[in-house]
């Protein structure tokens, strides 16, 4: 059995390891932290978790994470690093929610966080915790900064475009000039009090948010950079708010050079993706819905040529918590551990 510590437990990413880590036939989890609910038993406060998780909630300082084969941080950015190397030395992994490991540029990551870089050294040997991108170094990888909610769902989006794998070297669209119209549920600004995600604020209406510039710009432009394997990527991206709890929709809008004109892009997908179990490609003209992946670990995608023109458009849902976050942490620590990859991942999602 794998033992299992999550420092962040209350929050909405922590409930959610809880939720599909409860049901994982390899793990046990050994410590769940708060700070403000110390001493509370988890299933006094999630009463979806009784007869589940038979712990209480602890304080960072109290659990022994030390003696865990990996810890899951779901905190905010800062809290990763800053235990990062105690952990590491005594030999257990680290999966971090948060953006402590994503940006490999630290004057990048100091300038969108707001904070220095406290172990370069340890974010050096990170692995960018997306699967389908990096399986081979996700399972070698001590250290995982695991992909945005966001950036999973463009960076699999645009990646058949990207690849060399699937173009074969050609540039079949124009990279400089890409566009990302993405939409979040509110469960994506976390549990935290905030004013723009109460009821009477975030329902019955729709906003855009971070259009000068958003933290996850940096992050999947470095991502699409590393797909492609040239510099030559240039991303409009705009979130948005919307009024439901889960889910990403993200709508992408690509031009095709004149190379990338005569190419079946259906087909194209679905070979790119033939092997991966989360990730479905759509029948040609299909409107992906957020609610055919609410609580599961999908990401699914259309492709569009809207009437037969020069412009692609790419249609991506994703449960921003299963896939988003937690699931994905969950399919990364799969492999960290040498485990079939779908692991405890194959709820189907909830629908209605
Ligand atoms: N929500 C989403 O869709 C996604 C979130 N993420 C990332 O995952 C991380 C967690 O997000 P989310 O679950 O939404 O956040 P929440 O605000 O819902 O939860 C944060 C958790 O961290 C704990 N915490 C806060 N500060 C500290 C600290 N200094 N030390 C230890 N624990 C702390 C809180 O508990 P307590 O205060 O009791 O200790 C709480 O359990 C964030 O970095 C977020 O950016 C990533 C992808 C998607
Ligand atoms: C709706 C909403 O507020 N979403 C958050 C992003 C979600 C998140 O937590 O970001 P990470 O994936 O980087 O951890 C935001 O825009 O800041």
């Amino acid at each position: 059995m794998i033992k299992v510590g999550i420092v962040g437990g209350t929050g909405y990413t922590g409930v959610e390891l809880l939720r599909i880590l409860a049901q994982h036939p390899e793990v046990k989890i050994v410590a769940i932290t708060s700070r403000t609910e110390a001493g509370m038993p988890v299933a006094e406060m999630f009463p979806s978790l009784r007869g589940r998780v038979d712990l209480k909630f602890t304080t960072p300082d109290e659990a022994k994470l030390n003696e865990c084969d990996v810890v899951f941080f779901a905190t905010p950015h800062g809290v990763a690093m800053a235990q990062a190397k105690e952990l590491l030395a005594n030999n257990v992994k680290i999966l971090d929610l948060a953006a402590d490991f994503r940006l490999k540029d630290i004057k990048e990551f100091a300038k969108w966080y707001g904070m220095e870089h406290s172990c370069p050294e340890i974010l050096a040997e990170a692995v960018y915790g997306l699967a389908e991108i990096n399986r081979k170094d996700i399972k070698k990888a001590r250290v995982v900064g695991l992909a945005g909610c966001y950036p999973t769902s463009v960076q699999l989006g645009l990646a058949p475009l990207l690849s060399p794998k699937s173009t074969g070297g050609k540039q079949l669209i124009d990279g400089n000039h890409i566009i990302s119209d993405s939409k979040s549920g509110t469960s994506g600004a976390g549990r935290k009090a905030e004013i723009g995600t109460l009821l009477s604020e975030a329902s019955d209406n729709f906003k855009a948010y971070g259009v000068k510039g958003h933290r996850h710009l940096p992050e999947i432009v470095q991502g699409l950079k590393a797909i492609a394997g040239h510099d030559q990527i240039g991303l409009t991206f705009v979130p948005h708010l919307t009024p439901m709890v889960r889910g990403i929709h993200s709508t992408l809008y690509v031009r095709l050079t004149d190379s990338g004109k005569d190419i079946d892009y259906q087909k194209l997908y679905e070979n790119f993706y033939a092997d991966e179990p989360f990730v479905d490609v759509m029948p040609a003209g299909s409107h992906p819905e957020t609610r055919s992946v609410r609580g599961s670990n999908g990401i699914r995608i259309a492709i569009h040529r809207p009437s037969g023109g020069d412009t692609l458009v790419i249609l991506v849902v994703e449960d921003n918590l299963v896939k988003g976050a937690s699931g994905q942490g969950v399919q990364c620590m799969n492999l960290m551990f040498g485990l079939p990859e779908t692991t405890g991942l194959t709820q189907i999602a909830l629908s209605p």
